[in-house]
């Protein structure tokens, strides 16, 4: 459905130094420097995944759902969506594709939010059977009702994407790209803006492109990771995957009778120690755990033991620094 070959896009950055006598110089003569957003960047994905994007600031994620989503142009390379290149067949190829840009709005500010949604009706073209089904679907789901005649400035963040996401699905798109949809948003609704993802790639096979900073949002959603760093893309793969490969890690948490030596496992290191309790830290790939365990009972009286597989947050930033990204 999605296939993207080979994209590059430098931008041009203008510099300028600061003071009075830089800025009439750069009136006459202007230095760019060349900033290498995406470098050869090629994947792609199937009717229906849940794909999570993510890389450290600047990496080229907006960069990439801009061209996905036909607003920029990229240097070279091929993208095509349900048969359309983005940037060429604008007009056709909206009418299949929703995007939220988290840190902008798609709405007008000063009027009801539901006037917004009719403005998006209109554009779209959608038949107003159609528009008034969905809508009442969008409103109960999301939850819009006491909002729908507040003007969008007054809405609160939470409310505002909540809004925002509804007025890129009035269309009925096929495809939805959501850039850090999460961003801001307090856990109540982070949690009710995943659910809704959720709910409409299950429901209605809605294929979702996400960017996010945020690794509770990919590991509640994304089936599959693209990991972008430095315009590069580095990692393709699932987060099962990614766990097998970067987090190898365990913490073992052990309580047992009071004990005065502190515990000595070969191989792994102790990160906290007391007479009552060990916290030990053991990589898999040189110990196994049924080992720890062996030598830690043949040396206290276990009273309890806890085993913690690494957060998706400390993977992912030792895999920032595998890659020097
Ligand atoms: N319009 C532009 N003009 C010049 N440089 C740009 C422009 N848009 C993006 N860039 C540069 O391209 C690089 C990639 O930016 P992009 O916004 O795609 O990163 P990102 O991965 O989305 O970052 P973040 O997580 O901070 O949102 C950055 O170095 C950025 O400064």
């Amino acid at each position: 459905m999605i296939t993207v070959e080979g994209i590059s896009k430098t931008f041009l950055v203008a510099k300028r130094e600061p003071g009075i006598k830089h800025a009439v110089k750069s009136l006459f003569h202007r230095e760019y420097t060349a900033v290498e957003a995406l470098r050869d960047v090629s994947f792609s994905i199937a009717p229906g995944e849940i794909v999570g994007y993510i890389g450290p600031n600047g990496a080229g994620k907006s960069t990439t759902i801009k061209v996905m989503s036909g607003i920029l142009v990229p240097d070279r390379g091929i993208c095509k969506i349900k048969g359309y290149t983005p940037w060429l067949d604008r007009v056709q190829y909206v009418k299949h594709i929703g995007v939220v840009f988290g840190q902008r709005s798609q709405l007008w500010w000063d009027v009801p939010v539901i006037e917004s949604f009719e403005l998006l009706r209109d554009i779209y073209n959608v038949p107003h059977a159609e528009y008034k089904k969905t809508l009442t679907l969008l409103v109960e789901t999301l939850d819009l009702s006491s909002i729908m005649y507040t003007p969008v400035r007054q809405l609160s963040l939470g409310q505002r994407m909540r809004c925002e996401i509804a007025a890129s699905l009035l269309h009925s798109p096929s495809i939805l790209f959501l850039d850090e949809p999460t961003i801001g948003l307090d856990a109540v609704s982070k949690i009710a803006v995943r659910h809704f993802i959720k709910e409409i790639n299950k429901e209605r096979g809605v294929t979702v492109i996400l960017t996010t900073h945020d690794m509770n949002d990919i590991e509640a959603l994304a089936d599959r990771i693209l990991l972008i760093g430095k315009g590069t893309l580095l990692y393709d793969g699932s987060v099962a995957g990614l766990r097998g490969r970067f987090g190898t890690r365990r913490t073992i948490t052990a309580d047992y009778h009071e004990n005065a030596k502190p515990i000595e496992i070969p191989g792994a290191s102790l990160l906290s120690w007391t007479p009552e309790r060990a916290i030990i830290s053991v990589d898999t790939e040189q110990v196994m755990i049924s080992e720890a365990i062996t030598s830690l009972s043949s040396q206290v009286e276990l009273l309890d033991v806890t085993i913690d597989s690494q957060p998706i947050e400390d993977i992912i930033v030792q895999m920032y620094k595998e890659y020097e990204i």
